[in-house]
């Protein structure tokens, strides 16, 4: 009987002797590699963790001593020795587990993650709660150095740091890597950490430099550098006792590390390095293409996809190259999401316009406010949900100010196997909201790439939302055309209900016009709506119908209700999109259908709210 199947929960981990711990590790990173290549998955980050969710199992009290894991993408070992390596098979698929820590998945998953930076606040509060509650147990942040680069952290850092009595351990896991290599100034700060050369050039400053006292410092730096045990200037600045770096593969060093951490009170900081894909070749070499991947066969590796249509993410990055090809003001920003948002082209052949901020989606939308009231045209690639990160700097710093930035919404919608914490299911109803803001919404790849146009030369601030995916499959026109602002189009003509449909809508709205004979509106604009257009649907039509891939709460199909309230236009009207609950994780497909927002769900809501007959099937004898 293989180890890995005589742990249910950690309590059977906690009986392994020490010896046993090596060969587990090896079994639990074959189930993860033989898994997650059936389901696809977080996969490099995961095969980096195992040694340590071990460790941390082992060592801690869990469930009563709380780990709260940043972003979750790297929690696969700790579900699997939790009780849920069976339902493994299920991972991020519909009703099966979430590829996430989830509250309601397990009493282990102590805390909801999944957008970065979060864990040091949210292990802060629980270690808070049991001080003041009197219990004893310590409170556990695993947090990525790529999650480290976000201003959150810092605020976090900056609050625990002083609290002297709390229990909290933060374990950074350094493993060099956000999504795309680390930037900024703290990813060299950590690599000079890991390579010991911050010691030897505080000890040449000192000898160099520096009075007696400063001598005695640097001495004292070196001495602690030989004994593993390093004070971190900024991390114990911060108040924090820092240890490490230490192997985070290397069960023996781990162990006995994490064992007297246990022992000692306040806030402790271990520095772990890891390595992402750690022990399957392929992954170690291309931690990037391993991040998230689709279902692949282990021992050939992930293979180039065969071309099928061209994705929304690929209709921004080709427009992105065309547009700074004419316009030199161009400057292209991405808060750590360069592969996803399509930008690693713009990286190759505009390296000195390209700036991956790290994960700082509000520094990210400030720094372009900052960089248009100097003339320079910034586009910010961002998904939707992590916009929802930088939300007074978009109406304080960008939209107050009638600032020129363009914002490439991606995943704006259901995104499918990441679920309900990255879905980009309220920019419509938050932008909307905001004095100055255009808001566009393509229903198909070439009004996309007008769109993005049309943002871009339009002198304030303007988004375009774009879902995940490839769109209907359009020709796209090379040209850098606009449209007008404010105008949609009338795509089917029909009669008794009009259909007003945004973006991702519009084609499922027509099929489902098809069988009503309804007319089909793509409205393109959210704001300005084209109200002109809403009138004359409204007087020409019984009843009007909106739909949107948002939710509807506040969204696309509430400003055609004011826009009618406003005329005094009293219409049947019903507003289909996104319901008031979270939709979790699966094929989005299917979870659009869930929702009615198939062409089939979309005919039958309008049927049974209008009461209109199926339509009569026509029978050809002849
Ligand atoms: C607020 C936010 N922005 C962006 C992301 C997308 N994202 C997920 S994992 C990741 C990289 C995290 O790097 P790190 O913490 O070092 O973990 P690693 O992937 O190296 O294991 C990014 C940018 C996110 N989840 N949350
Ligand atoms: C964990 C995380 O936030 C990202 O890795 C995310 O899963 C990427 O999503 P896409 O696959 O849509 O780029
Ligand atoms: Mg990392």
């Amino acid at each position: 009987m293989k180890l890995l199947d005589t742990i249910n929960d950690p309590a059977d981990l906690r009986k392994l002797p020490r010896t046993q711990l090596t060969p587990l590790a090896h079994e639990l990173r074959q189930f993860l590699l033989d898994s997650v290549s059936k389901t696809g998955g977080h996969l490099s980050s995961n095969l980096g963790t195992v040694e340590l969710t071990i460790a941390l199992h082992y060592v801690f009290n869990t469930p009563e001593d709380r780990i709260v894991w940043d972003v979750g993408h790297q929690t696969y070992s700790h579900k699997i020795l939790t009780g849920r390596r069976e339902r493994m098979p299920s991972l991020r698929q519909l009703n099966g587990l979430s590829g996430f820590p989830k509250r309601d998945e397990s009493e282990y998953d102590t805390f909801g993650t999944a957008h970065s930076s979060t864990s040091i606040s949210a292990a802060l509060g629980m270690a808070t709660a049991a001080k003041i509650k009197g219990e004893k147990r310590k409170a556990i942040a695993v947090i990525g150095d790529g999650s480290m680069t976000a201003g959150m952290a810092f605020e976090a850092l900056n609050n625990a740091g002083v609290e002297d009595d709390v229990d909290l351990l933060v374990v950074l896991n350094d493993n060099d890597m956000s999504i795309s290599p680390p930037v900024g100034a703290l990813n060299r700060y950590l690599a000079r950490l890991m390579s010991g050369q911050f010691y030897a050039a505080a000890k040449n400053v000192g000898k160099t430099m520096l009075p007696a006292p400063m001598l005695e410092l640097a001495k004292k730096l070196e001495e602690h550098a030989k004994g593993m045990v390093v004070p971190a200037t900024m991390f114990e600045e911060f108040g924090f006792n820092y240890i490490g770096p230490i192997d985070g593969h290397d069960l023996d060093s781990l162990i006995p590390t994490l064992e007297n951490i246990k022992k000692l009170k306040g806030p402790q900081f271990l520095h772990v390095v890891t390595k992402k894909g750690q022990g399957y070749k392929l992954a170690e070499a291309e931690p990037i293409l391993y991040h998230g991947t689709g279902k692949f066969n282990p021992s050939e590796g992930i293979k180039p996809a065969k071309a099928t249509k061209i994705t929304y993410t690929e209709v921004f990055g080709n427009w992105l190259c065309d547009m700074a090809h004419v316009d030199k003001r161009l400057v292209g920003i991405t808060p750590a999401m360069r592969e996803g948002s399509g930008m690693v082209r713009f990286n190759q052949e505009y390296p000195d316009r390209y700036f991956d901020v790290g994960i700082a989606e509000q520094h990210s939308v400030t720094f372009a406010g900052g960089l248009a009231t100097e003339g320079m045209k910034p586009v910010v690639a961002i998904y939707s949900t992590f916009l929802q990160r930088a939300y007074d700097q978009l109406i304080h710093d960008v939209a107050l100010q009638n600032l020129d930035v363009t914002f490439a919404l991606d995943r704006a919608g259901l995104v499918g196997a990441d679920g309900a914490t990255h879905a980009g299911n309220y920019d419509i109803a938050y932008l909307r909201c905001i004095p100055n803001m255009v808001v566009m919404a393509p229903s198909d790849e070439n009004e996309c790439r007008k769109m993005l146009t049309t943002a871009y030369r339009f002198d304030g601030p303007a988004a375009v939302r774009y879902p995940r995916g490839a769109g209907v499959g359009a020709a796209i026109e090379p040209a850098l055309d606009v449209i007008e602002i404010g105008k949609g189009v009338v795509r089917r003509e029909g009669k008794g209900v009009a259909i007003l449909a945004f973006g991702s809508m519009v084609a499922p709205s027509i099929k489902a016009a098809d069988g009503l004979n309804a007319t089909v509106a793509d409205m393109r604009f959210v704001k300005p709506l084209d109200v002109e257009l809403v009138k004359q649907l409204a007087q020409n039509h019984d009843y009007l119908v909106t739909v949107e891939e948002g939710c509807t709460m506040g969204g696309a199909g509430s400003a055609v209700a004011e826009a009618l309230a406003e005329a005094g236009i009293a219409k049947p009207l019903l507003i289909l999109g996104l319901p008031d609950r979270f939709i979790d994780h699966g094929d989005p497909a299917l979870l659009l259908a869930s929702v009615g927002l198939d062409a089939h769900g979309i005919g039958k809501s309008i049927r049974e709210r209008f009461g209109i007959g199926e339509p009569r099937l026509v029978v050809n004898n002849t």
